[in-house]
């Protein structure tokens, strides 16, 4: 496999602060991969670096084994960009659009009406072509921003945030056409939400504070995550005082009527404790699922465990 993606010692500053710090990072060509973070953890700026739209302070960045900064045009016909905001020209047409991306990425002028073509063909607009991107719903819009990212063909495809705001089909049909482009690009993907990358990555490299905290595959991420919360639903609900008796939960979170989640710190037989209390108080317990935790509690967790 070869490697479509290099990152060395990557820092930015704006104006006085550092937004991300002494980022090394390796992608190699394969599927999708996820950058997982929450707000201002710096996936944006990393992403925007990598793609040549920003030039960061300190650091190199290799699309392909091409050094982005030295041999820029060189480097961005291997990578492709949907920015958390696509730039769309919304007075144009899909066509008019797509045909003006073409241009930009240096496309030869015989080869730019079938490569606009194709690029509406695998993102399902071909429909839309004499449409106004502003006519658009924002499902079909991320749809167009997908196909300039594509129309060059490159080995390489970021999107940044591509689900956000989408309504619940529009997330669907968005999730179904990112799995197909990573049939033949490798696509990087930022979210802040862990069970969007859960979903569609199989790898997932995770940023915090501008550093990144974990980076394996979506299997190890799972068995590095220890679950720290448990979710339980009882008929008999208790005051929230008499959970707290049980040994090891450190807290708890009443989430309706009937349903609760409680904090532990290490225990491992915790599940059989609150059995067993809700036994003898008749709770009359009616579900228990070990629950992964909140995400900002993975970040806290991982960040301690990268730091020990
Ligand atoms: N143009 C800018 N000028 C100054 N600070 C900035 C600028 N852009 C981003 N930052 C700061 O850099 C840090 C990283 O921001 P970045 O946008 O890269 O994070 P992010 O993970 O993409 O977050 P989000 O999901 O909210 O976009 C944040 O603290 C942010 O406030």
């Amino acid at each position: 496999m070869s490697t479509i993606l290099k990152i060395e010692g990557l820092s930015h500053r704006y104006s006085t602060s550092w937004a991300i710090r002494d980022i090394n990072l390796e992608i190699q060509q394969t599927g999708v991969v996820g950058l997982l973070g929450s707000n201002g953890a710096g996936k944006s700026t990393t992403m925007n670096i990598m793609c040549g739209v920003l030039n960061q302070t300190e650091g190199r960045v290799y699309i392909n084994g091409i050094d982005i900064r030295q041999q820029p045009e060189l480097a961005k016909k291997e990578i492709g960009f949907l920015p958390q905001n696509p730039p769309l020209y919304t007075d144009l047409t899909v066509d008019e659009y797509l045909t003006y991306c073409a241009e930009l990425r240096l496309i030869e002028k015989h080869r730019i009406k079938a490569a606009v073509n194709e690029a509406k063909e695998r993102c399902g607009i071909a429909h839309f072509s004499t449409r106004l991107i502003r006519n658009l719903s924002g499902g079909y819009r991320q749809r167009v921003g997908i196909a300039q990212a594509i129309i060059h063909k490159p080995k390489l495809v970021v999107m940044d945030e591509p689900t956000n705001g989408l309504d619940p089909n529009q997330l669907i049909e968005a999730r179904k056409l990112i799995r197909e482009i990573a049939l033949d690009h490798t696509v990087l993907l930022s979210s802040h939400i862990l069970s969007e990358i859960h979903l569609l990555c199989k790898e997932v490299i995770m940023i915090e504070g501008g550093r990144i905290i974990f980076s394996d595959t979506m299997d190890a991420f799972n068995n590095y995550v220890q679950p720290h919360t448990v979710l339980v639903g009882m008929e008999n609900m208790p005051p929230v005082a008499e959970l707290m008796k049980i040994r090891g939960v450190s807290k708890v979170e009443v989430l309706t009527e009937k349903q609760a989640r409680i904090y532990f710190d290490g225990e491992k037989d915790i599940t059989e404790r609150i059995i067993t209390a809700s036994v003898q108080h008749e709770w009359r317990l009616q579900e228990i699922s070990l629950d992964k935790g909140l995400l900002d509690d993975i970040f806290k967790q991982l960040t301690i465990q990268s730091h020990q």
